[in-house]
């Protein structure tokens, strides 16, 4: 795990929300993409060296959506770069960790990712995220 790739944070309105980091970081996000096979929508902001996703869900069988009706708003998962998103989740289940998808799958920008169960990270929903190289 190299670095923080991003922290998630659940949104009900992304608009708005959009609207409030923007005002936060002092400039607009970066990018805003759409996650269909997660029923997401997402936008990336920049704050220094660090990336803040907000997610808003899609659907209701979205797990955003689900997170919200449960929790409400608020930080959803944190994600770590990985540099072989294969091996580390090897590496993880070895260590016992629950990984929700042993089949890395394409994430947003522009990254194929996988989760940890939060129930195997001390509660902390953990996104392993590796850039596709071209
Ligand atoms: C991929 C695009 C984008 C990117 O960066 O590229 C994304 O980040 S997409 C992000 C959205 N996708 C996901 O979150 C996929 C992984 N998540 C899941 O598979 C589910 O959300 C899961 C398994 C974490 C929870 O599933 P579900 O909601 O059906 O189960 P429960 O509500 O019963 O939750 C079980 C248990 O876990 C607690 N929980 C749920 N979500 C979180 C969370 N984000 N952080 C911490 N804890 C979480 C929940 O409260 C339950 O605990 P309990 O003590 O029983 O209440
Ligand atoms: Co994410």
């Amino acid at each position: 795990m190299d670095k923080i790739e991003h922290i998630g944070i659940a949104v009900k309105n992304l608009d708005a929300s959009n609207e409030l980091f923007r005002k936060l970081f002092g400039a607009p996000a970066y990018k805003m993409e759409e996650v269909l096979s997660e029923g997401v929508t997402t936008s990336f902001f920049k704050s220094g060296p660090n990336k803040i996703e907000l997610l808003a869900g899609t659907n209701e069988n979205s797990p955003i959506t689900k997170f919200i009706e449960k929790k409400g708003e608020g930080i959803h998962h944190i994600a770590f770069a990985v540099d072989d998103i294969v091996a580390e989740i090897a590496r993880l289940k070895s260590e016992g960790f629950t990984v929700l998808n042993e089949v890395p799958k394409k994430g947003a920008d522009n990254k194929l990712v996988a989760f940890l169960h939060p129930k195997s990270s001390n509660g902390v929903l953990v996104e392993l995220c590796q850039e596709i190289r071209d």
